[in-house]
């Protein structure tokens, strides 16, 4: 969803570096056969997805919610020439898609794809992460931030997706509607949490910013 006017989105378009034409086409080719195209993160998150890349200059990226891949090549673009992102999804039809887009990019080599639920993979890792994206179901919001928090390297990143949730953070909500409750709740706690600082961006669905204390 976006909150700005339309003619403030397309003048914000025109004025980001436009995408690879790979990115172009996986952009195009998801929104053409793939179930929820808007899951994708699209032209101008992905060129700040790839910014923040750049300015921090990644060894380690981790990626919670795959999807067609598109988020994964533009995270990648600033990882070190030794940098290496594990991307998690456990949806299994949507691997051979992604990975046909990354094997045209030279980041193919890469781009570590994990299949499974997170909350059971996350665990299983023993490296530290420079940067991480949490972009997948929002009821495991702050169950993945648990997971990955003593994970990410005192000064590191993360960031996740989708904090504004369509924006019914700011809506009356139902005791029933658990994702904007698990919305709400990640944000408070992230909010509160003494070991990081946070900037909620309102960039397309919101993003929250975490950096992690030294
Ligand atoms: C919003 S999409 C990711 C979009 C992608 N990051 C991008 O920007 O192009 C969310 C993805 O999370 C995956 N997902 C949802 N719940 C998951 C879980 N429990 N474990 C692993 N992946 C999950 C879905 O299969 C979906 O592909």
């Amino acid at each position: 969803m976006d909150f700005l006017p339309l003619a403030i989105t397309n003048y914000s378009d025109a004025h980001t570096s436009p995408e690879s034409e790979l990115l172009q086409r996986l952009n195009r080719n998801t929104h053409a056969h793939i179930m929820a195209p808007r899951m994708l993160s699209g032209h101008i998150q992905g060129r700040f997805l790839s910014m923040v890349s750049w300015m921090i200059r990644p060894r380690r990226i981790l990626e919670i919610g795959t999807y067609t891949g598109y988020s994964a090549l533009c995270l990648a673009e600033g990882l070190t020439e030794d940098g290496l992102l594990i991307t998690i999804d456990q949806n299994e039809e949507l691997e051979d898609f992604a990975r046909s887009y990354w094997q045209q990019s030279p980041l193919n080599s890469k781009i570590d794809f994990r299949l499974g639920k997170a909350v059971d993979i996350l665990p299983t890792f023993t490296e530290t992460f420079d940067l991480v994206f949490i972009d997948a179901d929002k009821r495991n919001l702050s169950t993945y931030f648990d997971q990955i928090i003593d994970k990410v390297r005192p000064g590191g990143f993360i960031l996740a997706d989708n904090v504004l949730w369509s924006g019914k953070v700011v809506e009356p909500v139902k005791s029933s509607d658990l994702d904007t409750l698990a919305v709400l709740a990640f944000n408070e706690k992230v909010h509160k949490d003494p070991r990081v600082e946070n900037v909620l961006l309102p960039v397309r669905d919101g993003i929250m910013m975490l950096r992690k204390r030294n």
